[in-house]
């Protein structure tokens, strides 16, 4: 922790004594005090007032010694940089900073980080202020205990390993289609960012949904979630007032839940006509379906109903939780691919090999399976750029969280996965991207506490194998398909932040038809 950063207890002991001494002033005296005296007076005080709150929790904390009144970091917060994220975390293990009347407190190392995300009982998930509204208060995410794990329960079935291999096809369809769009671009050099986004979201919509829905309608849902990405900020204004991000986000809510529930009434008449299981929501639907039926047969109570609406907004808890993240990795695995031919070489080596040569065989979970390079890269590139850096939890009660710290009640507290992915003692040359790492020749396998990329403990990351899998399948299919060239500009390796990580110039690049081999 450093030194300089440290508050002086008598900073604090001055800012209360000018607090009763002000107070004291204004009550006591006899003589005519002027109206605007006396409201500008209570201003000062109550400005005094938040500074010795602030001061009180901040403590020896690493963090602004000075909040400004009412907003804080608000303005920090609209315009977040990673160098600005990076100086907080190497300015201590716990360091703070307040945001309207919000005290956050940023943990940087992995033990804290892991320890935050271990202990139920002390803190919860509170996703960002805006979330609420925009995901609505009565959404499955916000359940905490027994109830979070009763609700998480009953959604493993969408990610096993049967039901993963299920969405490979559709998966397989949406690529193709991006890829010709590129393809069609004749070579033309774009900022790629958002053709990747666009990938992602039609293959998590129709993963997610299935094909009920238009391709018009999938586009639109593509283009409303921007507004729930922009309204991510870690600290929002506090009123969804119309013309605030949160307001636009909830708006496109709206339009996204309602497409959702067209689909879902579907999908309920297909599944009650014996129609075949086609996405994350069929399956969902008809394991319901099966599970009432079982009781019915058993003479168990019946189960709990799903309606319309709950499993839409459940269906958006997984948009919300993948399109940011997965799309940000998509991102970078194309862009560090390109600058390293040699890694994407092996990559197409090793799917030519499972493929017995045949570029155009069906994709399938079991070619994945049987590819461990690829999966070292996609573990690297979420190492090197992990999507999510911070995760923000909320304290329950008063949290003895270190021997020189108590986090007070209510506060942010925020584990961070970033430092404990760029260990050195645990990924020698942090900065490299290198997917030998973990292979059988490297060493990253034997620290698996720091590869926090998906979280840990009860709230974990539902979709971690479905994600994996679904970069790795997009790789292997671009791998083969595909020639790419990434214009490298000074800010490549750069970090803008929009909800998650970005290359700060966009990701330039060209797309061309793969010549096949001769034995394909
Ligand atoms: C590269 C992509 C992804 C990354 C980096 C990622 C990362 C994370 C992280 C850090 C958390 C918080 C974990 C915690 O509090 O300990 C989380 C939670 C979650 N993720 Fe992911 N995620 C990704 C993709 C997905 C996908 C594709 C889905 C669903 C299809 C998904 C569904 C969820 C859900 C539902 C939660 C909340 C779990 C709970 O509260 O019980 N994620 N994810």
């Amino acid at each position: 922790m450093s030194s300089t950063s440290l508050i002086d207890p008598r900073l604090l002991e001055t800012t209360k004594n000018t607090i009763a001494a002000f107070m004291t002033n204004l009550f006591s005296k006899k003589n005519n005090v002027s109206t605007t005296a006396v409201i500008c007076s209570a201003v000062v005080g109550l400005f005094a007032y938040e500074q010795y709150v602030y001061l009180s929790k901040k403590k020896s904390l690493p963090g602004p010694k000075f909040k400004i009144p009412i907003i804080g970091a608000f303005m920090d917060s609209l315009h977040p940089t990673f160098e600005g994220y990076m100086s907080k975390w190497k300015s201590g293990e716990l360091s703070c900073v307040g945001v309207f009347d919000r005290f956050v407190v940023i943990a940087s190392t992995c033990d804290l980080s892991r320890k935050i995300l271990n202990s139920p009982a002390w803190a919860s998930p509170t996703v960002v202020d805006s979330m609420k509204y925009i995901l609505c208060p009565d959404n499955w995410v916000f359940l905490s205990g027994k109830a979070h794990v009763d609700y998480r329960k009953g959604l493993n079935v969408l990610f096993t390993r049967k039901a993963l291999g299920m969405y490979i096809p559709i998966q397989e369809t949406v690529y193709e289609k991006h890829f010709n769009r590129w393809l069609a671009m004749d070579g033309r050099k774009e900022q790629y960012q958002w053709h990747f986004r666009e990938l992602n979201m039609e293959s998590s919509l129709r993963v997610f949904l299935g094909f009920h829905m238009s391709d018009e309608v999938a586009e639109t849902i593509s283009q409303e979630y921007f507004n729930i990405t922009a309204a991510l900020e870690l600290v929002n204004f506090p009123l969804p007032l119309p013309g605030t991000k949160v307001y636009k986000a909830i708006q496109s809510r709206k339009y996204i839940v309602k497409h959702f529930i067209e689909a879902i009434k579907d999908s309920r008449v297909r599944m009650d006509n014996g129609g075949e299981v086609k996405s994350m929501m069929d399956a969902w639907i008809s394991s319901l379906k099966e599970y009432e039926l079982e009781c019915e047969r058993d003479g168990k109570p019946a189960p709990r109903k799903f309606d319309d609406r709950e499993v839409a907004l459940t269906i958006l808890t997984f948009l919300f939780a993948s399109q940011d993240a997965t799309s940000s990795a998509l991102t970078w695995a194309f862009q560090l691919l390109a600058d390293h031919p040699d890694v994407l070489e092996k990559i197409r080596a090793e799917q030519m090999r499972v493929r017995n040569g045949n570029v155009n065989q069906e994709l399938s979970l079991e070619l994945m399976e049987e590819s461990p390079y690829l999966r070292q890269v996609i573990k690297e590139v979420l190492r090197l750029r992990p999507p999510v850096l911070m995760v923000p939890y909320k304290t329950d009660r008063d949290w003895p969280l270190t021997e020189s710290y108590t986090v007070p009640k209510g506060a942010m507290l925020i584990p961070t996965t970033y430092p404990a992915l760029h260990d050195p003692a645990v990924y020698p040359n942090p900065d490299a991207f290198n997917p030998d790492r973990w292979g059988p020749e490297g060493t990253a396998e034997k620290s698996p506490k720091n590869f926090m990329v998906f979280g840990n403990g009860p709230h974990h990351c539902l979709g971690r194998e479905y994600a994996i899998m679904h970069l790795m399948a997009t790789v292997a299919q671009a791998s083969l398909k595909l020639d790419w060239t990434h214009y490298r500009t000074e800010h490549s390796d750069d970090i803008s932040i929009f909800a998650t990580i970005y290359p700060m110039d966009g990701c330039h690049m060209s797309f061309h038809p793969r010549e096949q081999p001769a034995s394909a």
